[in-house]
Parts: structure tokens; C-alpha cells; sequence
């Protein structure tokens, strides 16, 4: 018996170890929290969060043979679960946690079905806990659990047995690297209906049903064969880059030679020599010291490096390293630009390669866990469950599902919880076999899916003499050690760190503002439709079109604007033109306003940020406004969370979930929900970036239906006639990967054309020197000015609150809004001053 009087049934020497003595976790940990930020050795605590790290994982998996690790014992009971959907309050789920595979079901007796909702690999999440809320949080990169226990005491329990599964999984994966797989394949040849079992250190419950249905798919399976061929495929493209890139450099060579510029033939060099050792490649954000390896191997648990062989420090994606060796694009002959442009399509092929074996990968995974799910679970049902369970539990000290238990029918508060949980996803459940509600929403997608695609492509956006590239390709800078920036921020506003510039995307946020706008045609063709209902289902498109950018931009984050910067943006041919202005520095806020003759559009966003170890939420705050004038329409909407999964490694990718509410604030004839569907497990492409969404009447019967995927489009059947109602435009330029994934619209938001920049205020971001360095690919010239810029933002401040006064905005004014929430909305000077008298005959802060 434990400590605490709970029989840990099957708990072994190691966990009960882990259990008496003084518990790691009370050891200096890893603070999740904000406010103090110190040297990388100092203990870090805000508001109770700690992440546990794995140091002693490493020290006792080096003083013994892991060999010897006996199996920690199988730990089981209910645990609330943060809801996935609705995304709001806890759920009451049975958790299962096995051989450092933690599973969940909704209840024991599902486990016993076979049900299984979600699973995780727990060696490797990055896990943190909260004991004053008894709260444990895994965050695995693609999954991320919350979970709460009912008391102190399992609380402990968890994250003790938690830890000893852990130690106990990494050392399976030392085992397997130290030759484990060798028997395995070698096993499998010699029989193959029985190989896994034949292994002498047979991973933990593996039983022979297992074995046979894994060697079963093992040998159905011709995914292996498809990936050799692609990766044989890419082999080859692999050597034509290298014969390209090659011939380019020669070219090169004997160009620069015969131009006597020698020092740029050099600095090629070097590049390609000291990539690896940027001098500044480790500043930290808000902070001039730097910090060294050591001192982030210090300050990081091992989980976190062990698990990031694929950091972003260590493998730049092919075409960004391909450019970075290539020298500034400057009057190359016609040879070497054609070199160029093969270079870029061959290794545009070779990551496209990639992506398709990933996600051949990822599907085998899935259906591999699925095998090994089940059987594991049908197998420790048998074996492993405890008498007490089996209907004799009044007999025999509590284990730690009769605990669990006896609390939720005791406790008011979570029994609520629970309880409103029974339906929690509004659709029936428990009779079904649709064990997630999202399970629903995936069918419905699915045939979304097939509609959209069916539709007619998207047309290229038609040209508005505008460029259609940047100036220089994006920079690599998988160099910047993000995994020390983020560790030594966290709980700050990211807004407000300062980031090395390499980090950044030549737009910033008043510009991604007013990108929201790229897909404003479907608020035009809402202004002409009369029917409210189907009205409703084009702001509801339009509300999602904002989030496509996602697809392609996680690589870089958008400059933060400084405090009274301004932006414009006149789209003649969208029909309208949008301001935005940064009106306050803490919190940072970015406010914009756009008119047209058919809508008006604002917004002030800002945002919040939360790091889980691995992954990295955006919470925005906010609503988004538009007005239809000729309906008398005024809507508004809330944003859902933006999570950015596995931000330190090269699987970097973003993911938007939660349920919008689309009101019109003028009438009650109709409102629209939106719901961004959480993806559900293993990083499977076929799960990810659903949408769906019902417009709904006074009396909240659905009207229409609509759905599909925010990077591909949305279809609505319910109309007259079903069709799809929006699809995101095409890249226009081929190789738009090059330059940051921006689309057409994005790359021309900076460009300073000449007709434009006598109108502009001296304020306009356009007119950023940093933005525009980085811009022109001169990223460490962009990093000085930077540094500059932000300094002369803090003296700015200083001299403010000397003097006692606030910042005032120069065109938005702050005001309360039918809610009496905090808005900003335009005054609406801004064009009137630019015609007259124009601002260069003002008198204008100097920012920069
Ligand atoms: C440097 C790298 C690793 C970090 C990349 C961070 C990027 C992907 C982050 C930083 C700021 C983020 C944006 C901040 C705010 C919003 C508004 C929200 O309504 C939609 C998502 C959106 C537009 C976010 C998209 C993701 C974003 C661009």
C-alpha cells in the first residue's frame, strides 16, 4: 500500500521508489510562467505551473542497464479532461495509462468495449503540472491534454506513476535504438506470422494477437514500397540538385572572377561554411545576452532536446537552404537563372516528395496504433483489472478507480461538470459508435471535401499591375534558437518580445490586418444577396477565408508595429481601403477600419499567448465587426485559438480551433455558429483544419449548413442550388514557398510604389527601414535597425510617463461597445487629412 492507502495495483519497485522519496517534481523545475525572467540556472515560478523536467530520467537511465527497468505498474481511473469541443469546461474520462502509453476512454466501461478516444505516447509530451489545481498537462507536439484529478493525493499518484512510465519508455527507446529492431526485422523474415513475440526483450504487452494482426499489416501493407519508390525518386532529384547547384556555382565563379569581385565569391563561402554559427543567432527576444548551448541544455529538459532531432536549428527545409547558399538575386545571366529556376522546381519536387511519404507515415502510424490500442486494451481489460473492479469492490483497500469514483459522485461542483457532460457534444451519444462528437463533423467534412473539389478551381487572382514577387527570397533561419526564446518569454506577450529579424516575415500585424481582407468579394457579394439566411452564409465564409494564410505561414511571425504606427491600403479594384494603427503598446493592440461602397470592416485584435512546452496557443481577444449599409446588417464575431503544433521542429504547423458566433447586432432574424474542429490524433492529414457551421433562425432551427476545410473551401448544400461558396486563390507565384508563403495579395501589401509615397504619413509601415532591410533580404542590417527602432520606442515611453501623459492614438479613439467592452474604433480622420492638407503638411511623430 502506498503512502496515501491506495493499492497501486501492479505498481513496482521503481514507481513506489519514485512515490516515497522527495518527488522530482518538487525539485527547481521549469516554470510555464511569466513573470520573472532571470538567468538560465534561477528557479522560475508563476502562477503555479511547473513543467517537470526529465534530468533524473537521465541520470538513473545512466547508472543502470536499462535492460534491467522492471515495467511500471498500470495505472487506471477517471480524471477530468479539458472538453476538446466545445473546447469549454471538463469532462469526466477513464484513463489508462500503460507501459508509457497514456489512453482515455469515456468510461471504464468503454476501456472494457475496446473504445478508445485518444492515446499519447507520454515520453514524448512535455508534461506540467499545477499542484495547487492538482491540474497535469501533456503536451506531445500534435496532442495536448489537460487533465485535473479530483484530489491532492491522486493528483500525486498521477504525476508520480506519470514520471515512471516515462523513464520507463525512454529506456524502451534506448533499447530499440541499441539494436532492438535488428532481431525484429530479423525475426519477422524467420516467421513472419509471429514476429514481434520472438523478440527476447519483448516490449510489454505484446501479446500473440497483437503480433499476428501487426505482421498481418505489415505484410498487406504497400505503403512501405510506395515510400521507398518516392524516397528513391527523391534520391535521384536529390543528386540532379546537387549537379545544379554545382554548375551554378561554377557559373558563378568564373562571373564573379571576371567581374574582380572577389569578397562576394568569399562571403558565399563563408555562408556556406559558418551557417551553422550565426553570432547572433541565439538573441533572445527582449533581452541583448546571449545565451550559450550549455546554458540552454541547462535551462531545457532532456525531453525537450531528446525529442527535438528536428529542431529547427539543425535542418533548414531544402529550398531555403538551396537560396541561402545562392548569392542576392543581382544581374544574373540568363544561364544561371535558369539554373536557378530548375533548382527551385526539382527541390519544390523533393519537398513534395516528402510531404506524400510523411503522409503515407503518418496514415500507417494511425492504423498500426489502432491495432496496438485495441489489442492493449482488450488485453489489460483481462489481465490487469483489478478485483475490486470486476464487481467485489467494497472488499479490499480503494484503488485508485474506486477513489476517483466515490469523488465525482461526491463533489457538486465537477458532478455538474460531468453531468452537463453526458451530451457534450449536442449530438447522441453512447448509443453510437462515434466515440468523439468530432467523429460527426468528420463524416460531414468528408463529403464537403468531395463537393469542393468538385467545384471549379479557384480562378488566379487577376493582376493589378502590382508586383508579384518580393525583392529577395525568405532568409533561412532555422539557425535562431527559437527553443531558448520561448523558454525565457514565457507567459509574455510574444507581441511584445523582441525577436531576431530572421524570425520575421517582411509584413506586420496592421498589414495582416488588413490581409483578413484578401477574400472581401464574398462581403461584396453578401451586400447583394437579399435573402438574410443565405446572406449569413457569405459573412460566415468570409469570416473563415481569414484563416487560410495559415496554411503556408508558420515559418516566420509578423513584425510587432511600434506604438503609433499607421498602415493604408487602397485596393482599387477589391473596391475598398483599409487603416490600421497600433494604439497601444501594453497589451499590444493593432486596431483597423476598411470602407467600401458595399461594407465597412473593423477590428481591434489583440492577443494572448500560451506556451505548453511543445506547442504554442494564440488566444486572440476582440470581436471582428462589419456593417452591410444597404441592409441595415451590423455582425460581429469572435476569433478562435490559433495553435502553433510542434513549434521547435521542421513538423511545424497551425492549427485553429474553437466555435465562432456570428450575431447581427441589428436583427434577431438569424445567427451562424462556426465551429474550427480540433484535429483528433496522430497527426494524420485526413483530420485536419475541418470547419463547420449552421446558420440558424430566431427560434434556433437550422436554416443552412455549410463545412469543409479553411485551406480548401466551403461548401454549403442547403442552398437552392448546393455549391461551393468559397475556395481559397491559388498561389500565383510558383515558387511563393521562396518568398515566406505569401499569396498575391500578401506580397504586394509592402510595396512602396512611387505614385504612392507622397501621401503616405512618415508613419506608414511601408516606410519602416527594418521591415524594408528585411524585406530586400539584408536581415542583419534589418536586425541593427531594429534594435534602433525599439529603443527609440522605449525613450519615447520614457519621456511620456515623466511626463505623466499617455499615449494618445492619432486615428482611433477607445469607446465601449454594446457590451461595454473596451473597443477601438476609427475616427475617421484619416482620409480627410491625407487629401487635405496631406501629412506631409502636419506636424508627425517621428518613429523611426
Ligand atoms: C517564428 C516562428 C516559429 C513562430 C511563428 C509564429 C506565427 C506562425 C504566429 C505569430 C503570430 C500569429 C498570428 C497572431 C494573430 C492572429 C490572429 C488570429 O485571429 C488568426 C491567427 C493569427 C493571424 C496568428 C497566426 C500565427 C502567427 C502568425
Amino acid at each position: 500500500m502506498d503512502p496515501n492507502g491506495f493499492a497501486l495495483n501492479r505498481s513496482h519497485s521503481l514507481a513506489s521508489g519514485l512515490e516515497k522519496s522527495s518527488p522530482t517534481w518538487n525539485k527547481p523545475p521549469q516554470s510555464r510562467s511569466s513573470s520573472t525572467v532571470s538567468s538560465p540556472h534561477s528557479r522560475l515560478i508563476i502562477k503555479d505551473w511547473e513543467i517537470i523536467d526529465d534530468l533524473q530520467v537521465e541520470t538513473s537511465t545512466a547508472g543502470e542497464n536499462p535492460l534491467d527497468m522492471p515495467t511500471p505498474g498500470l495505472c487506471e481511473g477517471y480524471l477530468l479532461k479539458r472538453r476538446k469541443w466545445p473546447l469549454k469546461g471538463w469532462h469526466k474520462r477513464y484513463f489508462v495509462l500503460e507501459a508509457g502509453i497514456l489512453r482515455y476512454s469515456k468510461s471504464q466501461h468503454d476501456v472494457s468495449r475496446g473504445r478508445v478516444q485518444g492515446s499519447l505516447d507520454i515520453s514524448q509530451a512535455v508534461m506540467s503540472i499545477n499542484k495547487k489545481s492538482n491540474r497535469i498537462d501533456l503536451d506531445a507536439g500534435d496532442i495536448l491534454y489537460h487533465m485535473k484529478a479530483k484530489n491532492h493525493e491522486l493528483f500525486y499518484i498521477w504525476v508520480t506513476k506519470l514520471q515512471a512510465h516515462r523513464l520507463y519508455k525512454k529506456n524502451e527507446a534506448v533499447q530499440v535504438q541499441s539494436g532492438f529492431l535488428q532481431p525484429l526485422s530479423f525475426a519477422l523474415d524467420q516467421n513472419p506470422t509471429n514476429g514481434v513475440a520472438v523478440n527476447a526483450q519483448k516490449p510489454p504487452s505484446v501479446n500473440t494477437a497483437v503480433n499476428s494482426k501487426v505482421s498481418a499489416w505489415l505484410q498487406q501493407s504497400h505503403a512501405p514500397e510506395t515510400c521507398a519508390q518516392e524516397l528513391n525518386r527523391c534520391h535521384l532529384d536529390l543528386s540532379e540538385l546537387n549537379r545544379l547547384i554545382q554548375r551554378l556555382q561554377a557559373l558563378e565563379t568564373s562571373q564573379v572572377v571576371s567581374n574582380g569581385d572577389l569578397q562576394r565569391i568569399i562571403s558565399i563561402q563563408n555562408i556556406s561554411l559558418e551557417k551553422p554559427k550565426r553570432p547572433r543567432s541565439a538573441k533572445m527576444w527582449g533581452h541583448s545576452r546571449t545565451l550559450s548551448r550549455v546554458e540552454v541544455l541547462g535551462m531545457l529538459s532532456s525531453s525537450h532536446l531528446s525529442n527535438s532531432s528536428h529542431l529547427g536549428t539543425s535542418m533548414p527545409s531544402i529550398p531555403d537552404y538551396v537560396y541561402s547558399q545562392l548569392a542576392p538575386p543581382t544581374a544574373l545571366s540568363p544561364e544561371s537563372k535558369k539554373l536557378q529556376q530548375d533548382i527551385c522546381t526539382t527541390s519544390l519536387r523533393v519537398l513534395s516528395s516528402l510531404k506524400s511519404v510523411h503522409e503515407t507515415l503518418c496514415l500507417e502510424r494511425q492504423k498500426l496504433q489502432e491495432v496496438w490500442t485495441s489489442s492493449n486494451l482488450s488485453q489489460s481489460n483481462t489481465l490487469h483489472v483489478p478485483s475490486e473492479l470486476t464487481g467485489c469492490s467494497s472488499r479490499g483497500p480503494p484503488s485508485v478507480v474506486d477513489s476517483v469514483a466515490e469523488y465525482f459522485d461526491a463533489s457538486d461542483d465537477l458532478h455538474r461538470s460531468s453531468s452537463e457532460l453526458t451530451d457534450e457534444s449536442g449530438l447522441s451519444d453512447g448509443s453510437t459508435t462515434n466515440s468523439e462528437p468530432e467523429e460527426g463533423h468528420a463524416l460531414a467534412t468528408r463529403k464537403y471535401r468531395a463537393s469542393i473539389s468538385r467545384a471549379p478551381n479557384s480562378v488566379a487572382p487577376k493582376s493589378t499591375g502590382q508586383r508579384t514577387k518580393l525583392p529577395a527570397l525568405c532568409p533561412d533561419n532555422s539557425h535562431v534558437g527559437l527553443m531558448a526564446i520561448l523558454y525565457n518569454n514565457i507567459g509574455k506577450d510574444l507581441a511584445r518580445v523582441s525577436m531576431p529579424a530572421a524570425l520575421n516575415e517582411p509584413v506586420n500585424l496592421l498589414q495582416r490586418l488588413c490581409e483578413e481582407l484578401e477574400y472581401s468579394e464574398l462581403l461584396d457579394t453578401a451586400a447583394n444577396t437579399p435573402d438574410p439566411y443565405h446572406r449569413m452564409v457569405y459573412i460566415a465564409a468570409f469570416a473563415i477565408s481569414g484563416y487560410s494564410t495559415a496554411t503556408f505561414r508558420n515559418r516566420y511571425k509578423p513584425v510587432n508595429p511600434v506604438l503609433g504606427e499607421t498602415y493604408e491600403c487602397i485596393q482599387e479594384d477589391r473596391g475598398f481601403k483599409l487603416i490600421s494603427e497600433q494604439v497601444c503598446h501594453h497589451p499590444p493592440i493593432s486596431a483597423c477600419h476598411a470602407e467600401s461602397d458595399n461594407f465597412c470592416f473593423w477590428q481591434d485584435q489583440r492577443w494572448k499567448n500560451k506556451f505548453w512546452g511543445k506547442s504554442l496557443e494564440i488566444i486572440p481577444t476582440g470581436m471582428v465587426n462589419v456593417t452591410l449599409p444597404k441592409y441595415g446588417d451590423h455582425y460581429e464575431w469572435n476569433k478562435v485559438v490559433t495553435c502553433i503544433h510542434n513549434v521547435f521542429s521542421q513538423q511545424r504547423y497551425l492549427e485553429h480551433y474553437g466555435e465562432v458566433t456570428i450575431q447581427n447586432l441589428s436583427s434577431r432574424v438569424c445567427t451562424c455558429k462556426i465551429t474550427f474542429v480540433k484535429s483528433r490524433y496522430w497527426g494524420s492529414e485526413t483530420n485536419k483544419n475541418e470547419v463547420q457551421g449552421t446558420v440558424l433562425d430566431e427560434s434556433g432551427s437550422v436554416i443552412h449548413r455549410f463545412g469543409g476545410l479553411w485551406h480548401e473551401g466551403i461548401f454549403c448544400d442547403t442552398l437552392p442550388t448546393p455549391k461551393c461558396v468559397w475556395k481559397p486563390s491559388e498561389p500565383s507565384a510558383k515558387d511563393h514557398l521562396l518568398y515566406y508563403g505569401f499569396s498575391s495579395f500578401a506580397m504586394e501589401m509592402n510595396e512602396l510604389r512611387p505614385e504612392l509615397e507622397p501621401f503616405l504619413p512618415p508613419s506608414d509601415s511601408r516606410l519602416r527601414p527594418d521591415q524594408r532591410m528585411l524585406e530586400d533580404g539584408l536581415v542583419d542590417e534589418a536586425d541593427r535597425k531594429k534594435d534602433e527602432i525599439e529603443e527609440l520606442q522605449r525613450l519615447r515611453r520614457k519621456e511620456l510617463s515623466k511626463k505623466g501623459e499617455e499615449h494618445v492614438p492619432r486615428f482611433f479613439k477607445k469607446t465601449k461597445d454594446q457590451c461595454g467592452r473596451d473597443v477601438w474604433v476609427t475616427k475617421g480622420t484619416y482620409w480627410d487629412l491625407r487629401e487635405n492638407p496631406g501629412f506631409a503638411s502636419l506636424e508627425n511623430v517621428k518613429l523611426w
